[in-house]
């Protein structure tokens, strides 16, 4: 019987790996996990637990149709070569994942089923349009987001896929997960969101039935529910890029008015972002730890070890950067205005490596995602592709008053401001430390200046470009 090797795929319909697989075999495909120590390495106690989550709904998926997911440990270029022997499998099918890490993981594997005579396919499937088929007219790959996006949207999309009948499916039966304690891993600090099959589906139906028509006016504002908080199912593979993509084509056709088309069309330019940085991770992997944009000199990044820690524990008295990390900590998501805000005050004003950053994120997000994670911090650090000028800071203050006016999003995740006006909580960093004492006694004095410290930004910029 020849194997299915789910890894970032953790569905069963619209998922082209398993269908390739089941079309490839005369026999039943056996669907399997590997919980691999070096992927583990780099994980998290939240990612873990979605994880878990995720394999326990797979698995239930599989067995009502009379099957299982098998679950097993170890190395994945060991483990999958034995599996394969204990079911004379022929083939070994999985899903591309775009990952360096993933990269290296899979080139063991192929090495090691070739060297026993079993034949591998890696199929993709997170993206619509896979690294190398999206290019310019001249030069290799884009690097601006926008030309990028007019191929992207232009070109054919794949539908999604059938899930394989029960009789492409082995009968066999799995051992139980293991725990996230057997695993290695505390409890996360943050409760995981449900990361489902039918959790994603059900997030798919409601926000195409109504909030996409809002997106354009409402993604930037975070107190309002306007973004689709599809991203840690696209992380996990809870949901085929291909599902979503036709519901927001279906959504367009039932749009009452060019406006509401358009806000469709601006969702789904956020879904061609998370494929560009796919790209960009493929073509650059060292991205994850070095500069995609060289600069004459050094960034002079600073080491500042408490400002660090005021910034990570939503303690430094700039209120919209402080709910920010403080929804991060609290639900391992934080909404994308907040995410770029938190990294711009990071990376300028404190002046710290957007690695540190980076690594936090990394840490704390449900949702984390290398090629986007990366891309946004590179972003927001002026160190990317197509990303924001060095001499463009955010303004906390402006940035709060224009997307949170009424300061409720503040508020949810800063009790201390309850009940503080608004005006005020916008202006913090001017009131006179009476008043700021009077209003909230518990919340903290600004650790910096911005006006100061986003001067200092741009002139280590400066000097890094050798100005
Ligand atoms: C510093 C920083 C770090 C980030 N880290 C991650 C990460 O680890 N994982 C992650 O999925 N996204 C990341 N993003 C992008 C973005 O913030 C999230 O995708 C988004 O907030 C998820 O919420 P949503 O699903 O409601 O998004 P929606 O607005 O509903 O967007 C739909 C989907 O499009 C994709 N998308 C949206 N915005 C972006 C973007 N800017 N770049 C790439 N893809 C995007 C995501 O898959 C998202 O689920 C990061 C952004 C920044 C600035």
């Amino acid at each position: 019987m020849d194997l299915y090797w789910h890894r970032r795929d953790l569905r069963g319909t619209d998922n082209r790996g398993l269908a390739r697989a089941a079309s490839l075999s005369t026999e039943p495909i056996v669907p399997v996990f590997v919980f691999d120590p070096t992927i583990l390495e780099h994980a998290s106690p939240i990612r873990v637990a979605c994880l878990l989550e995720a394999l326990e709904g797979l698995r239930a998926w599989y067995r009502e149709r009379g099957s299982d997911l098998l679950v097993v440990r170890g190395e994945a270029s060991d483990v999958i070569p034995q599996l394969a022997a204990e079911y004379d499998a022929e083939t070994v099918v999985w899903a591309t994942d775009y990952s360096g890490l993933a990269h290296e993981r899979d080139r063991a594997v192929t090495a090691a089923l070739e060297d026993d005579g079993v034949t591998c396919e890696s199929v993709h499937d997170s993206i619509h349009h896979e690294p190398g088929s999206i290019t310019p007219n001249e030069g290799e790959h884009y690097s601006v987001f926008s030309y990028f996006w007019k191929k992207w949207r232009d070109r054919e999309k794949r539908e999604p896929v059938d899930a394989p009948a029960s009789e492409a499916l082995a009968a066999i039966s799995g051992e139980p997960l293991p725990s996230l304690s057997a695993l290695g891993f505390e409890e996360p600090s943050s409760t995981p969101p449900s990361v489902t099959q039918a959790a994603a589906r059900e997030r798919v139906t409601e926000f195409c039935s109504g909030p996409i028509y809002r997106y354009a006016d409402d993604r930037d504002k975070p107190a309002v529910d306007g973004t689709s908080q599809l991203s840690v199912h696209l992380k996990w593979g809870t949901i085929g890029i291909r599902e979503v993509y036709e519901a927001t084509v279906r959504a367009a056709t039932r749009a009452a008015t060019d406006d509401d088309r358009e806000s469709v069309s601006a969702f789904q330019r956020q879904l061609a972002w998370r494929e560009f940085y796919a790209h960009v991770l493929e073509f650059n992997p060292e991205t994850v730890t070095e500069n995609f944009s060289g600069y004459e000199h050094d960034i002079p990044w600073r080491q500042d070890p408490d400002e660090l820690e005021a910034w990570k524990a939503g303690e430094t008295g700039y209120p919209i950067v402080d709910a920010g990390m403080r929804q991060l900590q609290a639900e391992g998501w934080m909404h994308n205005r907040v995410r770029m805000l938190v990294a711009s005050f990071l990376t300028k004003d404190l002046l710290i490596d957007w690695r540190e950053g980076y690594d936090w994120f990394r840490a704390k997000l449900a949702d984390h995602e290398t090629a986007n994670d990366v891309g946004g911090w590179q972003w927001a650090g002026s160190t990317g592709t197509d990303a924001q000028p060095y001499f463009r800071v955010f303004n906390p203050m402006k940035q709060g008053r224009e997307y949170d006016p009424d300061a409720d999003y503040i508020r949810e995740y800063i009790p201390e401001l309850e009940g503080v006006p608004a005006d005020a909580i916008h202006d913090w960093h001017e009131l006179e430390s009476a008043r700021r004492t009077s209003l909230a006694p518990s919340y903290p004095e600004p650790i910096v200046d911005h006006g100061e410290r986003r001067e200092r930004a741009i002139a280590a910029f400066e000097q890094a470009r050798g100005e």
